[in-house]
């Protein structure tokens, strides 16, 4: 079940330097932040901590009305999912697309017994437009966006509350892009998922936000609804960022088209 993500000043340091400085942020259940902002920035310093997989400093961090704790529980793991840049960093490169997906299904008890998990990992191979053939195939045989959507299908086997995608489509040559932007896009739709989507790309933050949030030095400039944000940015940083863009895409382009 979908669930609001709440960050209440949240602060990561390394050493004395601030990566992430006080960030506060509300992403409604069922809608999709998008997390723009410069290399450096602090956005994969946020999702890495609400993920739990980095401690902050300081923070109140919930999702729907519960707290997380530093130390999460299984099932505080399973509520919230990441997909990374390269989907080999969640893909065991000696097990099979079957041992893969019936891992994540099992460990999290999602699936009893060996048909329910066949039976599963095929409906998930189908939502993520793999073939049923794939079930016995290793990451290496598949391409770059093939092994994306392998990574989104381990993600979503879970049944998430919240699925954090950090730069996803930035290894992607385009059209590939604009393909996995269409499935994150179809199984937002189809999941009711909540999502905090980062990428420095504003052509992709349009495709796919609901909400845009600017970053700039570990902090947050600026938040705003999506058309608002790029028709009348109000930060000064977030006019500059627009301003960098040669040309945004049309509602006919990769952007529009992939809302
Ligand atoms: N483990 C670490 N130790 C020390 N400093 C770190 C560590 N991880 C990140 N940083 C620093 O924290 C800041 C934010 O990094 P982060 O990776 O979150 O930025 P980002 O916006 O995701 O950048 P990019 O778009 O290049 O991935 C950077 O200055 C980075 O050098």
């Amino acid at each position: 079940m979908s669930k609001d993500l709440i960050v209440d000043n949240m602060t990561v340091r390394y050493g004395g330097f601030a990566a992430l400085d006080g960030v506060t942020l509300n992403v409604p259940a069922h809608t999709t932040l998008g997390l723009v902002g410069e290399s450096g920035s602090g956005k994969s310093t946020l999702a890495r901590a609400v993920a739990g997989l980095i401690l902050p400093s300081e923070d109140r961090l919930l999702l729907g009305d519960r707290p997380l704790a530093k130390r999460r529980s299984r099932e505080q793991r399973k509520q919230i999912q990441m997909i990374f840049q390269n989907p080999d960093a969640s893909l065991n490169p000696r097990h099979t697309v079957r041992q893969i997906l019936s891992e994540a299904l099992r460990f999290h008890r999602i699936t009893q017994g060996r048909a329910d998990t066949e039976r599963r990992s095929l409906e998930l191979l189908e939502q993520v437009k793999l073939a049923s053939g794939s079930l016995d195939r290793y990451p290496h045989e598949f391409s770059g966006g093939q092994r994306q959507r392998i990574a989104i299908a381990r993600a979503i086997s879970v049944e998430p509350a919240l699925l954090i995608a950090d730069e996803p489509t930035s290894a992607l040559d385009v059209s590939v892009q604009r393909s996995v932007l269409e499935l994150f896009r179809d199984i937002k739709a189809e999941l009711n998922l909540t999502m905090l989507f980062i990428s420095h790309d504003l052509g992709v933050i349009h495709a796919v936000s609901d909400t845009v949030a600017v970053m700039r030095q570990g902090m947050l400039v600026e938040v705003a609804p999506n058309e608002r944000f790029f028709a009348q940015p109000q930060s000064a940083y977030g006019r500059e960022l627009l301003a960098a863009v040669p040309k945004m895409p049309t509602a006919g382009g990769a952007g529009g088209a992939a809302r």
